[in-house]
């Protein structure tokens, strides 16, 4: 049969499975320099959870419509839900793989499974008492900013228990403004060319970052202290935009790139899909007092992708090139 996208021949499933846990065991992360967040009390742990599996037990669902081997996608819902009752661990991945394996150990026809989840965000208000502002702990506020997000593949290995055959993590719909301290200028001047040069434009960026680890292992278990929260990359990236005199959006995420690896030396591999919503400039902004108009862009909207590998870094030729281009721009302090 012809492969789909993601390779598989057949599957299906449950999406916005929207799962709120309550009082999920909380996370300590290793600090990092880049950032205040040290952890998640994980009181309100929610996320919006895809699931589906695949095997070739299925096939004759689909071509028969023989349902013996069905498990009812609302059944897959109340296990999913069920399991969240029952998971005691504190990260999205490690809620992931958790699911997924007592999925398969329950059902032995099913060969894999895929889920991803979205965190759904909820933070703690604050409230003022004696001793100045304090968390609520039971009054949390829904927020829209970006969100962490996680996928994993499991299959049934070899003898019978379940490998891990995919898995990823991020933080998506990061917007992240700096209104100065950012150009472009050098690109291609032709006959297509209106776009004037900038030496100084409010960059607005839109960017999703996603990262995957040497072990899996540590982003399952959250209390390796090697989790890598997305509220760290978060911070680290804005450090990064906050840092650097920007020349493109380009440039930019791959000093966030290297950035992270170097921080984190337990990913192997971060990637990035941005967006640039630079405000256009209504009225240029005075020298003297910084003050400018600027209204939203209008489509169509530039993206950039790039990923960036441990092994690249450790390329020859990556280290010429970083070598050349760390003589003439400006670098982060770590
Ligand atoms: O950072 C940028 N990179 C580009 O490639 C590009 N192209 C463009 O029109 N504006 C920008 N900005």
């Amino acid at each position: 049969m012809m492969k789909l996208r993601d390779g598989r021949t057949l599957y299906y499933g449950k999406g916005d499975v929207l799962t709120y846990r309550t009082y999920a065991a909380p996370l300590a992360v290793t600090p990092i320099p880049e950032s205040p967040y040290c952890g998640e009390t994980n009181i309100i742990f929610a996320h919006n959870v895809t699931f589906s599996v695949s095997s070739e037990v299925l096939l004759s669902s689909f071509s028969e419509g023989d349902n013996t081997h069905v498990v009812a996608t609302d059944s897959m819902k109340n296990f999913i839900l069920r399991h969240a009752a029952a998971y005691d661990g504190s990260t999205t991945e490690g809620f992931l793989a958790y699911v997924a394996e007592a999925f398969l150990a329950q059902y032995p026809h099913i060969t894999d499974v895929e889920m991803t989840a979205d965190r759904i965000p909820f933070q703690s208000i604050q409230v003022g008492g004696d001793g100045g502002f304090n968390e609520s702990g039971l009054v949390f506020r829904r927020s829209h900013n970006e969100h962490a997000h996680a996928s994993l593949g499991m299959k049934r290995g070899a003898d019978a228990g379940a490998v891990v055959v995919s898995h990823a993590s991020g933080i998506a719909d990061l917007q992240l403004i700096k209104v100065s301290g950012s150009s472009f200028y050098g690109f291609i001047r032709d006959d297509y060319t209106t776009l004037p040069e900038s030496y100084d434009r409010p960059l607005f960026i839109f960017l999703n970052i996603n990262w995957r680890y040497s072990k899996v292992t540590d982003a399952i278990d959250g209390s390796s202290g090697a989790y890598v929260a997305a509220e760290q990359v978060r911070d680290l990236a804005q450090h990064v935009f906050h840092s650097i005199q920007s020349p493109s959006i380009q440039y930019l995420v791959c000093q966030i790139g290297l950035q992270l690896l170097s921080r984190f030396l337990q990913l192997e591999e971060v990637s990035f899909e941005s967006n640039n919503r630079t405000w256009e400039t209504i009225v240029d902004r005075d020298s003297a007092t910084g003050a400018g108009v600027y209204t939203e862009p209008r489509p169509p909207f530039g993206f950039q992708g790039f990923s960036l590998t441990r092994a690249d870094l450790e390329s020859a030729d990556f280290q010429k090139a970083m070598a050349a281009q760390i003589s003439e721009k400006s670098v982060v302090s770590p």
